[in-house]
């Protein structure tokens, strides 16, 4: 599902100019609350630039997803356009979305039915960082991640997925199921970074395994990637 926050800009713009603080604080309390309340119907949420922001819907229901939005609509700023968009990728889907959110009015959201696909999520990460942390700074380490988000990032969107940076260096991406393979075998190729990869009814059951698979890799170190499906 694409949401927008409509005329954003504008609203941005009444702020003034000692506006970033105002913006930031807004942004992320506004995220937070959407992250939380996406997690409660079983989705998660991609912030991205924060005016756009995507939520993943395959295994939830439209009056779930409809709920969400009056949640959103809400607590927003500004008017919200949202539209479901459905593709063989999420990259797609997107796109898709987009195209039909652009079509509505100000306030507006339009859900159609679309059938559920099983959410695929890979949960990334690079080997050392806290050593490396340890032996530059918080900032070069950050760059570090800031390059390892392009590097997913670039594999990944050929391939059809979405990324999102969440923190620390971890990079997850909503994929679809046939890509699978090719994620793995650059995973394969690369020696420094690991994934692991779930599989689930919907986005948060997904992420739940990606991550519990990143842990098991954690654990005894022997493998690089892991999918776990339960
Ligand atoms: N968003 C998010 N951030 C995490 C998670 N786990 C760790 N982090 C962040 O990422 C940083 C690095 O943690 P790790 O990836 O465990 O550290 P590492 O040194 O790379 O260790 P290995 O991955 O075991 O090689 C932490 O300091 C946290 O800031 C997670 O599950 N999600």
């Amino acid at each position: 599902m694409v949401i927008e926050f409509h005329n954003y800009r504008e609203w941005t713009e009444l702020l003034g100019d000692d506006r970033e603080w105002k913006i930031q604080f807004s942004q992320h309390l506004l995220s937070s609350k959407m992250i939380w309340k996406a997690s409660q119907m079983g989705s998660m949420l991609f912030p991205m630039r924060y005016d756009l922001l995507l939520v993943s819907s395959d295994g939830i229901s439209n009056s779930k997803l409809n709920n969400f939005l009056g949640y959103v609509s809400r607590i927003a700023p500004v008017n919200l356009r949202a539209c479901l968009g459905y593709s063989e990728t999420p990259l797609k889907a997107q796109e898709k979305g987009y195209e039909c959110v652009k079509k509505l009015e100000a306030g507006s959201t339009q859900l159609m039915e679309y059938p559920d696909s099983s959410v695929v999520i890979a949960h990334f990460d690079l080997n050392g960082f806290t050593s490396l942390t340890n032996e530059t700074s918080p900032y070069t380490s950050f760059t570090e991640a800031q390059k390892f988000y392009t590097e997913v990032l670039e594999t990944v969107y050929p391939l059809g997925g979405l990324v999102q940076y969440m923190g620390g260096d971890n990079i997850v991406a909503l994929l679809s199921q046939d890509v699978i393979d090719q994620v793995i075998t650059q995973v394969e190729n690369n020696p420094r970074i690991k994934v692991g990869i779930g599989i689930g009814r919907n986005a948060r059951e997904a992420l739940r395994n990606a991550t519990k698979a990143l842990t098991d890799i954690r654990k005894d170190r022997r493998e690089v990637w892991k999918l776990l499906q339960e």
